[in-house]
C-alpha cells in the first residue's frame, strides 16, 4: 500500500522543510533525481548520454527551476541542453544562471532567430518544467504548439503540464510523459482521473519530508494478498461465507450469469442465485445453488443486488427483499436506479449491515442529485460526500476506481488499461465485492481487493487485445494467485497426519 497526499500537504510540508535547509538546497535535490532519471532514459533509449539532444520546456514557476538545475546537472554529463523559456522574464534566475554557467543554451520564446518548434522535435528526450503543484488549467500560450511537436519521449517534472495536481482532470491541451519524477510523495494527479495516463510511470525522488497521514492510499498486491480469505483444515463450504447473487431478469440473464460466476470464482465457498435467471445460471455454474426468489434462496452472507434486475416494481420488491434479509450487501447498476427511483427504499435497510453501492458515472449523478451530492472533476470529494449521505462504501468507477467509506476513508486504484471499458465487466466486478463481503471483509477494503483483482483480472485477459466481461471470469483465479503469492502466502496443501517429505535414506516406490 502506498499513500497519496494532496498538494497542500505536500506544500505544508516542503515549508517546513525549507525552513531549515539551505537555500537551494531541496530544489537540486529534486532536479538532481531528475536528471538522473531523465540520463537513464536517454541510455535506454539511444545508448548513450553524451551529446544527445534535450530540450527543457521552462515555465515560470519552480517547477522550471527543477529542469533549468537538471539542465545543469545533464550538461556536466555533456548532453547538449536546450532551455526553451516560456516566460524568459520569469525563469528561475540560479536555474537559469547555473545551466548557463554549464554550457546550455537558452532560448526564449517566442524564438528569435531559432525555430522553437523544430528544436522540439529534434529533442532526444524532452523534459516537461512548464508548470508544476501550482498548475491551473490547460496549457497555455505558446506552450500548446511546443508539446505538439514533440516526437520524443517527455519526461515530466512533478507532473504533466495540464494535468490538475489534484484531481488528474485534464481539460484541454496537456503534456503526456514517458515517465514522471515527482517529489516527497505521491500526489493525486499520480493516481486520478487522467492522471495515470498522462504521468506514464511515476518515479518518486525522497526529499526528505516529514509527511502526515496521507488523503488516499493505493492497493498493491501483497496488501489484497493478505486479506484474501483462504479455506482451512476446519473450513465447509458455508463457513466461508455464502454469497447471494439478485440478479438478472428474463430480458437481461446475462448479467446474472457474470456475476454469479465471478463470485464462484473467487472463493471456494459457496454462491446462491435468487431470481428469473435461474435457468442460465445453472447450466452455465452447475456448482451455484439457483432459486426464484430472495426469500426462498436459504441464508447468504452478503447479497449482490441489481445488474440486470430491471427498475420496474418488481426489481424494487427484490431489493426491498435483499435490505429485509439484514446483511452486508452491494448494490449496483439497477439496484442503484431503484434506489433513486425508490428512496423509500433506504428504510428498508438495516443500518448496522454494510451497504457498498458501485455506481459508474450516470448512476452516480441518478442517486446523487437528489441528495444534493454532484459528480464535479474532484471523484473524491464526490465519492466521500455520497458515502457520508447514504452511510455506505461508495465505489465510484472509472479508469481510476476510487473507493470511499462513510468515515472518510479512500482507496484508489488506478487501471494501467481500459481493456475493462466492455460491457458486463460491472458485473464481474459487483460479484467480487459480494464475495468478499460474504468473506466477512471490511467493506471498503471487499470493495477495493474486489477492484484490484478486476484489474489485475481485466490485464491478464486482455494481453494487449480486447476481451469480453466472460473472459475476465477465466483469470481472476490468477489474479487472486499473483496477489496471494505476493504477499508470501501460499494456498495451504493439507497433508494427512504422520506424512512428510520423503527423507533421502526412506525406501522409494515406484
Ligand atoms: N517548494 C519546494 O521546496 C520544492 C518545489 N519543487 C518544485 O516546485 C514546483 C512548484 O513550484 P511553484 O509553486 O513555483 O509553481 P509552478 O512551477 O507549478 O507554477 C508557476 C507558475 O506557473 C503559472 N501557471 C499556472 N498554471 C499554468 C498553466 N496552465 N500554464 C502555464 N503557466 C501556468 C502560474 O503563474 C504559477 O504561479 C513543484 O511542482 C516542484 O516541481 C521541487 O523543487 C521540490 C522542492
Ligand atoms: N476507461 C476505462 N478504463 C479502465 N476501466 C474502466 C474504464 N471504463 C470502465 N472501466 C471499468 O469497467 C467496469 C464497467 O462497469 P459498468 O459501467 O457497470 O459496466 P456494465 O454495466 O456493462 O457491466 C468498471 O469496473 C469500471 O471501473
Ligand atoms: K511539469
Amino acid at each position: 500500500m502506498y499513500g497519496v497526499w494532496t498538494v497542500e500537504q505536500i506544500r505544508t510540508a516542503e515549508d517546513r522543510l525549507l525552513a531549515v535547509t539551505p537555500d537551494g538546497a531541496l530544489i537540486r535535490r529534486a532536479a538532481f533525481g531528475v536528471a538522473t532519471h531523465a540520463l537513464a532514459l536517454l541510455r535506454e533509449r539511444t545508448g548513450g548520454v553524451a551529446g544527445r539532444r534535450v530540450v527543457l520546456l521552462v515555465g515560470s514557476g519552480n517547477n522550471g527551476g527543477d529542469a533549468l538545475w537538471a539542465g545543469y546537472y545533464l550538461r556536466k554529463r555533456s548532453v547538449a541542453v536546450t532551455a526553451l523559456l516560456l516566460r524568459a522574464d520569469r525563469a528561475h534566475p540560479e536555474g537559469l544562471a547555473a545551466l548557463r554557467r554549464a554550457g546550455g543554451r537558452t532560448v526564449e520564446v517566442p524564438a528569435e532567430g531559432a525555430d522553437a518548434e523544430a528544436l522540439v522535435s529534434g529533442a532526444d528526450l524532452v523534459v516537461d518544467g512548464i508548470v508544476g503543484l501550482s498548475a491551473h488549467g490547460s496549457l497555455r500560450g505558446a506552450a500548446p504548439a511546443l508539446v505538439a511537436a514533440v516526437r520524443a519521449p517527455v519526461l515530466a517534472v512533478d507532473l504533466p503540464s495540464g494535468v490538475d495536481p489534484d484531481t488528474g482532470a485534464v481539460e484541454g491541451d496537456a503534456v503526456r510523459a514517458s515517465v514522471t519524477v515527482t517529489f516527497g510523495g505521491r500526489k493525486p494527479v499520480h493516481v486520478l482521473g487522467r492522471g495515470p495516463a498522462r504521468c506514464g510511470e511515476v518515479r518518486l525522488v525522497d526529499l526528505g519530508l516529514d509527511l502526515p497521514e496521507p488523503e488516499l492510499r493505493v492497493l498493491e498486491a501483497a496488501d489484497v494478498g493478505r486479506r484474501w480469505r483462504m479455506p482451512g483444515p476446519d473450513d465447509d463450504k458455508y463457513t466461508q461465507g455464502v454469497t447471494g447473487i439478485a440478479a438478472g431478469s428474463s430480458t437481461y440473464p446475462g448479467a446474472a450469469v457474470l456475476a454469479c460466476g465471478s463470485a464462484v470464482r473467487a472463493t471456494s465457498g459457496m454462491v446462491r442465485y435468487a431470481g428469473w435467471a435461474a435457468d442460465e445460471v445453472r447450466s452455465r455454474w452447475p456448482e451455484v445453488v439457483a432459486t426464484g426468489s430472495v426469500e426462498d434462496a436459504g441464508r447468504v452472507q452478503a447479497w449482490v443486488v441489481g445488474p440486470g434486475l430491471g427498475t420496474g416494481q418488481a426489481g424494487r420488491d427484490v431489493l426491498a427483499a435483499v435490505f429485509d434479509d439484514g446483511v452486508p450487501t452491494c448494490v449496483d447498476a439497477d439496484g442503484i436506479s431503484l434506489l433513486a427511483k425508490y428512496p423509500e427504499l433506504w428504510d428498508r435497510r438495516d443500518p448496522d449491515a454494510a451497504v457498498v453501492l458501485t455506481p459508474h458515472d450516470r448512476e452516480f449523478a441518478r442517486l446523487g442529485e437528489p441528495l444534493g451530492v454532484e459528480l464535479g472533476p474532484d471523484r473524491v470529494a464526490a465519492a466521500r460526500a455520497l458515502a457520508a449521505r447514504t452511510n455506505s462504501v461508495v465505489l465510484l468507477k472509472g479508469n481510476a476506481t476510487v473507493v470511499a467509506d462513510q468515515d472518510g476513508r479512500v482507496l484508489v486504484n488506478p487501471a494501467r488499461s481500459s481493456w475493462l471499458a466492455t460491457a458486463g465487466s460491472g458485473d464481474v466486478l459487483t460479484g467480487l465485492v459480494g464475495s468478499l463481503l460474504a468473506a466477512g471483509e471490511d467493506p471498503l477494503f471487499a470493495a477495493a481487493c474486489a477492484s484490484w483483482v478486476h484489474v489485475r483480472a481485466g490485464e491478464l485477459a486482455a494481453d494487449g487485445a480486447p476481451i469480453s466481461a466472460a473472459d475476465v471470469l477465466g483469470t481472476i483465479p490468477a489474479a487472486v494467485r499473483e496477489a496471494v503469492l505476493a504477499a508470501g502466502r501460499r494456498p495451504p496443501l493439507h497433508r494427512p497426519e504422520g506424512a512428510t517429505a520423503l527423507c533421502d535414506d526412506e525406501p522409494r516406490h515406484g
